[in-house]
């Protein structure tokens, strides 16, 4: 196989972020110029307000009358009679009483989050005093949702809806406490900074963004968020919050198009084929904001303090909505707060903009109340003219990930044709001609034939992993770009799950059943750096597959030793078999005492690394290794008679070895091993120690599994809460499986032993055949010999105590040979499965990756 493009990059990777004010997006239709949506919400009276005493006309007297049908607010008659105050009328888009967060979210925010959804800017957000119903009206309860949930299911419904496009979404969610900036999702990151350049606007960094691909998703992280927030019991509310928080979703979305390579009838597709989209990408963004609320002073120190910064930042935004309103072209300080700050793209024109006042219905709060409903009044003066941000280049998360898409589905498409080309091949005729020779050239070919097959089959796994690799990325990425078709199959397998999970609670607990697909795009997460990069983190999800391929080499590195180390057996057996001189105590001592060449073997297996787990995370080295390594050992295949028949080139070569340096060994006429300088790396493996070796490789292989279930155990300990759930017991069965194979594999090596074994006592038994024979072929008898007699044998002595033996040896170190081979093709065949139930195991540990996500959530 030979490639000449890298593989799929490392999963870490760096790519620009869209900037919104950026040079190569262009500026398309704009809304018509608008004032700012403001609705006013007058929420019921609490427990502690019915029971206490709030003034003038008992506790739940009427301060304000709400005129829904006119959108207007006032004094109630009673109370500006009582009051002696004089009438207050303010009319805004909605005035609204009640707990029905539906209505609210109706009236105020689905145009806006519909347009959002068409590449407009979307800010909503709720102020008013402390504990007049903010929290409620954005996040809402579990009866009640809020305005962000419905949002979340809006964005969601829209995309299932529209057919011909395709989005990619990604959240953050952060706070302003204390005026400093926490990342929610990464509550490590404190302080974070506001930065402002001409691309980009005004934007947080380093903020963390999750890609998100289903509306439960986007809630767990919600959720999250939300557990991080900086909430108090403070004298007006139980629950308060202390801070500003700001949701927001970033909606990328580009006109569908076919993405499939089209490659000509017969050939090959070209690599690196370029998926350069005509279409733009839109890019708009959602914020979903809840702001502290106002409130006079508290009795606590603490909540004190953060009651100033909370009324400080209230009040900038107060003074740049006036100063939005009143003066044209002067100066705006949105650098006095950092919620102005941030709000300044938003504010300042470019932005659909919806606000929801929130009063308390009661006397005591009148005055608070009053202020606010003043600040709706300036709000609603305020004018956007929001447009469409187009970026034509792949600065587009989108637009990188469809190239990608694109050019992976090329290699894919390259290595299926160069599969189907060696399948063709490895067919090809011979038949005739493998009949038609003689018995000597017969087994030679036959050899030659089973190192072809081995290779061949070695290959032939490695491109299968390639193609594995290709279409687990492929597939990844394809299932972070949502389009209607892949919303509706995701809501289909997961009944409950995105249409309906407004009306289940937002409670961490109410977990969907699709969790285990959701969390393996659900991994996925981007951080926006000071310079503007977007960073990519497939979290530790790589180190766990980096730890398989591992694992997976070791076996192969494992099979090749035993490979190697049976046809250096068999190769001395068959020299014997013919009457040829053999040392075959060397033989024997050269697979038993010497020690491993260690150089080699770590070459070995960089070189397999490269074929098989480099490809997926280093660019390049996959292909290159592939393509060189294979083409090179093929050549260097050597017909067995070739090296055994006692050759003067062999003779030759084997003279300047004798100081045992690397190269390959062959028997000579003398019966010795020999060394051949040209046959490299095929023949070197006969001169490692392979008992050692087989049992170092079992034995890492078998900690390496170990390993894996200590982890296990240890993880399945953090999860003592999800005990009843189906991916616990599904980690239970996971543990159980990976036991079971270390049982496995300690049989395996059990029956590697016996075999050599087996091995040794036929070449052991010949020997003495040889000896009773009258020293057929001239081998001296060895006194360590001996012992033979009372070794354990499966096979038969009387075929092998005959001096007569000549035929009859032949036949049965054909039958030996014939055996062995069975017992390599049904290894290979158990190896290759093991390859595969490896890799069963990585998707295994993918979804175990998720729950440990969810877990954490
Ligand atoms: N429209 C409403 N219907 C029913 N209950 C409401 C409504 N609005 C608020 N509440 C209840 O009033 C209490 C205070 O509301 P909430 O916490 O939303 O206030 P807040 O403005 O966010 O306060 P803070 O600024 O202190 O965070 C909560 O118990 C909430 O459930």
């Amino acid at each position: 196989m030979s490639l000449n493009k890298p593989l799929p990059k490392p999963m870490t990777m760096t790519t620009e972020h869209f900037s919104e004010q950026d040079t190569s997006s262009s500026q398309q239709p704009s809304r018509a110029a608008e004032n700012i949506t403001v609705t006013v919400r007058v929420r019921p009276f609490c427990v502690a307000e019915l029971r206490g005493n709030h003034g003038g006309g008992g506790p739940t007297a009427e301060v304000w009358a709400v005129l829904e049908n006119d959108s207007r607010i006032r004094y109630a008659d009673d109370y500006s009679m009582r009051e002696r105050r004089a009438a207050v009328d303010y009319a805004y888009d909605h005035a609204l009483t009640g707990s029905d967060n539906e209505r609210i979210y109706t009236a105020s925010v689905k145009s806006l989050v519909q347009s959002a959804m068409e590449g407009y800017n979307g800010t909503v957000f709720a102020y008013g005093q402390t504990s007049s119903g903010k929290t409620y009206t954005m996040s809402g309860t579990g009866r009640q949702p809020g305005i962000t949930p419905r949002a979340v299911e809006d964005v969601f419904k829209y995309i299932r809806e529209n057919s011909e496009r395709e989005f990619l979404l990604r959240v953050s969610y952060l706070e302003i406490y204390n005026e400093s900036i926490r990342d929610l999702l990464s509550p490590e990151a404190i302080d974070l900074r506001i930065h402002e350049d001409r691309k980009r606007g005004v934007y947080v960094s380093p903020l963390k963004e999750e890609i998100v691909t289903t509306p439960s998703q986007v809630m767990r992280i919600l959720q999250r968020g939300d557990n991080q927030r900086h909430t108090s019991s403070t004298d007006y509310n139980a629950r308060s919050s202390r801070s500003h928080s700001i949701f927001q979703i970033v909606i990328e979305s580009r006109e569908r198009a076919p993405t499939a390579p089209r490659s000509p009838e017969g050939r090959k597709p070209s690599l690196g084929l370029g998926f350069k989209s005509t279409k733009a990408v839109r890019v708009s963004q959602l914020n979903l904001i809840d702001l502290a609320g106002s409130e006079k002073a508290s009795s606590d120190a603490e909540r004190r303090k953060e009651g100033a910064f909370i009324n400080k930042s209230l009040l900038t935004l107060g003074t740049v909505i006036s100063k939005l309103t009143e003066e044209k072209g002067a100066h705006i300080p949105y650098r006095d707060s950092k919620l102005t700050r941030i709000l300044q793209s938003s504010l300042s024109g470019n932005a659909r903009v919806s606000v929801i006042c929130t009063i308390s219905p009661s006397f005591s709060n009148v005055e608070e109340s009053h202020n606010t409903l003043k600040f709706a009044a300036r709000v609603k003066k305020v004018v956007t003219k929001a447009h469409t941000n187009q970026v034509m280049d792949d600065k587009a998360l989108l637009e990188k990930y469809r190239r990608e898409i694109g050019e992976l589905k090329s290699q894919l498409l390259l290595t299926t044709a160069i599969a189907a080309e060696q399948e063709q091949s490895d067919g090809v005729g011979g038949f005739d001609e493998f009949m038609s020779i003689d018995k000597g050239q017969h087994a030679e070919l036959s050899h030659l034939l089973e190192k072809e097959r081995l290779k061949h089959e070695e290959e032939m796994v490695e491109m299968s992993m390639v193609r594995n690799a290709l279409k687990e990325r492929i597939d990844q990425l394809t299932k972070l770009i949502l389009t209607s078709q892949s919303i509706n199959n995701t809501t289909a397998a997961a009944p409950g799950v995105g249409s309906s999970f407004l009306t289940s609670p937002l409670s961490a607990g109410a977990r969907p059943s699709s969790m285990h697909s959701q969390s393996i795009t659900g991994r996925y997460t981007v951080e926006t750096t000071a310079d503007g990069t977007v960073l990519e983190f497939p979290k530790e999800i790589e180190s766990r597959l980096a730890r398989k391929d591992t694992m997976v080499r070791q076996l192969q590195s494992e099979l090749e030793a035993q490979q190697e180390k049976v046809s250096l057996m068999k190769m001395a057996l068959q020299r014997a078999a013919k009457g040829e001189a053999v040392d075959l105590e060397k033989t024997l001592a050269k697979v038993e005492v010497e020690p491993p060449r260690e150089k080699f073997l770590i070459e070995k297996r960089a070189s397999i690394m490269n074929l098989n787990g480099g490809m997926l995370w280093q660019d390049g080295a996959l292909l290159n290794g592939h393509s060189r390594t294979p083409s090179k050992r093929h050549s260097k295949i050597a017909p067995e008679g070739t090296t055994g028949s006692g050759s003067q080139e062999n003779q030759g070569s084997a003279a300047g070895n004798d100081q045992g340096e690397p190269g390959s060994e062959v028997l000579r006429d003398d019966g010795r091993l020999a060394i051949d300088d040209e046959e490299e790396d095929e023949e070197l493996l006969m001169d490692t120690p392979w008992n050692r070796s087989e049992l170092l490789s079992l034995r890492q292989a078998k900690r390496e599994l170990e390993i894996v279930v200590i982890e296990q155990e240890k993880k399945l300990e953090d999860m003592v809460a999800f005990e009843d759930s189906e991916e616990f017991q599904n980690l239970v069965i996971e543990m159980e499986e990976q036991r079971e194979k270390i049982l496995v594999m300690e049989e395996e090596r059990e029956g590697f032993k016996a075999t050599i074994t087996d091995l040794k006592n036929m070449i052991r038994k010949l020997e003495l055949s040889r000896v009773d024979g009258g020293g057929v072929g001239g081998i001296p008898l060895l006194s360590s010999y001996e012992t033979i007699s009372v070794l354990p044998s499966s096979s038969s002595t009387t075929s092998l105590s005959s001096t007569a033996a000549g035929p009859n040896r032949t036949q049965e170190l054909e039958m030996m040979l014939q055996r062995e081979r069975k017992l390599r093709m049904e290894e290979q065949t158990r190896n290759m499965s093991r390859v595969a139930s490896l890799e069963a195991e990585v998707t295994i540990l993918k979804a175990e990756q998720s729950v440990r996500d969810l877990h954490v959530e």
